[in-house]
């Protein structure tokens, strides 16, 4: 039975929600309060004692309504709801309480290999299990073979799927399974052949601390019955180059400012060069499609700039360059979108077109300002709704004495420069 309050927690949590749900985090069975959460921190064990590595908490903002006794509906981003927390407490932003499952939670690729601590402890029973988990490939697996070897052990490899990289985790592991069960696994030729490998994909969020994540990683292996435990070595990420990294550069500034006149400029220059695709979100597209219907206030602004962040940030995810020169006069929203985009690990450019508003006006290229200052249309930004100067630009280009091509190489160069294209 769903609860009356509702609440989607974020990737993290959502992760914590599964490993608390399947039983991989026993005797973990909720959310810490605020006594377990700062006596992890202090002292590395529940408040009873217990020993356990790592706050499990989840945040609520201090203005969600619920209150102890009360039940809250947990749903992943695409609102399916995956279990009930019963709110135990509720103080520094986080909301406490045990939960229970809401149904058996959709999984995307590699669903299958999902399983939980109960149903490999009853398929590995009676086996002495060597658990490994693994964030990256195993290129070595003679010390596994060894180990397996020597304690008549059955392998339990168990990839730490978490965000983009998760998929590509279990592909490592399927692979190693394959060179385990073939004998292939060794580098000197010596390894033996281990029968049984099994699989199971567990969702844990990697913890800043080394030696706290590696203190879970063992309590999950515990969990899923392993009596000895190796940590796969940590995944070398070396970022692509940056030319073929995914890029947004993302432009604000007032109205008039020149926004659109040197994003359609970095357009073409970049179509010329023809070393890129470019998605080029055009402020008058977004808000007769995309964001249609959407006004100015600052939710609907909000809206429009998230909006555009997302399409920005998917362009980006597969390599591209998406340009988009839309107002985004509020700083905490720009944030979002270089975090949204820094998520799928491409770069994030933000250029201020720092025109002053005194030329912005003069230029009153569409009448707007003049309307504006007669009280025709509200909320304008820069007379009577905020433009919040970023403190973190990037690139600044004030466009009051240069030509368009001028302010269009400003962006340019940097971009040449810093490798992104070529
Ligand atoms: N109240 C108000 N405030 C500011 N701008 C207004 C407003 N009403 C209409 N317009 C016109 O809408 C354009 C800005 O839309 P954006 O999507 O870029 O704005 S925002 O980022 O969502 O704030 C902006 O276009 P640009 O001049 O290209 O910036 C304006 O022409
Ligand atoms: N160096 C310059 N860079 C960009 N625009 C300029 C420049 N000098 C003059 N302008 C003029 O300023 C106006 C800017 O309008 P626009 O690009 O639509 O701004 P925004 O998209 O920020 O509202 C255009 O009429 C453009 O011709």
């Amino acid at each position: 039975m769903t609860a009356p309050f509702e609440w989607t927690p974020d990737a993290r949590e959502l992760a914590d929600l599964e490993l608390l749900l399947s039983g991989a985090y026993r005797p973990l069975t909720g959310f810490m309060g605020s006594a377990d959460a700062h006596s992890v921190d202090e002292h590395g064990t529940l408040a009873d004692g217990t020993p356990w590595p790592a706050p499990v908490t989840l945040a609520l903002p201090g203005d969600h309504p619920a209150a102890p006794g009360d039940r809250i509906t947990l749903r992943d981003p695409e609102g399916a709801p995956l279990a009930v927390l019963t709110v135990t407490e509720r103080s520094g932003g986080l909301a406490a309480g045990p939960v229970e499952a809401l149904g058996a939670p959709e999984h995307g690729p590699f669903a299958r290999l999902r399983r939980t601590p109960a149903e490999v402890r009853e398929e590995l029973a009676g086996r002495e299990v060597l658990a490994v988990t693994m964030r990256g490939p195993l290129d070595d697996l003679t010390e596994i073979e060894a180990t397996a070897g020597e304690l008549g052990a059955a392998v339990l490899l168990l990839p730490l799927a978490f965000g983009e990289g998760g998929p590509a985790v279990v592909r490592a592991a399927l692979r190693a399974r394959d060179r385990l069960t073939e004998g292939t696994g060794g580098t000197g030729g010596t390894g033996g052949t281990v029968k049984d490998v099994s699989i199971a994909v567990v969702p844990l969020a990697p913890r800043e601390d080394h030696a706290v994540d590696l203190e879970l990683r063992e309590r999950v292996a515990e969990a899923y019955g392993a009596a000895e435990h190796l940590a796969g070595p940590e995944p070398v990420t070396l970022p692509g180059p940056p030319h073929r990294r995914g890029l947004v550069v993302f432009f604000t500034g007032l109205s008039g400012s020149g926004k659109s006149t040197v994003a359609r400029g970095l357009r073409d220059a970049l179509l010329e060069r023809g070393s890129r695709t470019v998605t080029y979100l055009d402020g008058d597209v977004v808000r007769h499609l995309l964001s249609a219907g959407l006004g100015f206030s600052r939710e609907d602004r909000d809206l429009n700039i998230r909006r555009i962040g997302f399409v920005a940030a998917e362009a980006a995810r597969h390599g591209g360059l998406a340009i988009c020169a839309p107002i985004a006069p509020y700083a905490a929203t720009r944030d979002e979108v270089r975090a949204m985009v820094e998520a799928v690990g491409a770069d994030f450019l933000l250029v201020h077109v720092a025109t002053p508003l005194a030329e912005c006006e003069r230029r009153d290229r569409k009448g707007l300002y003049a309307k504006a200052r007669a009280g025709l249309i509200p909320e304008f930004t820069g007379i009577s709704a905020p433009y919040e100067e970023p403190d973190d630009a990037d690139l600044v280009v004030d466009t009051t004495t240069v030509t368009v091509e001028q302010a269009v190489r400003t962006v340019l160069d940097p971009l040449v420069q810093g490798g992104w294209v070529r």
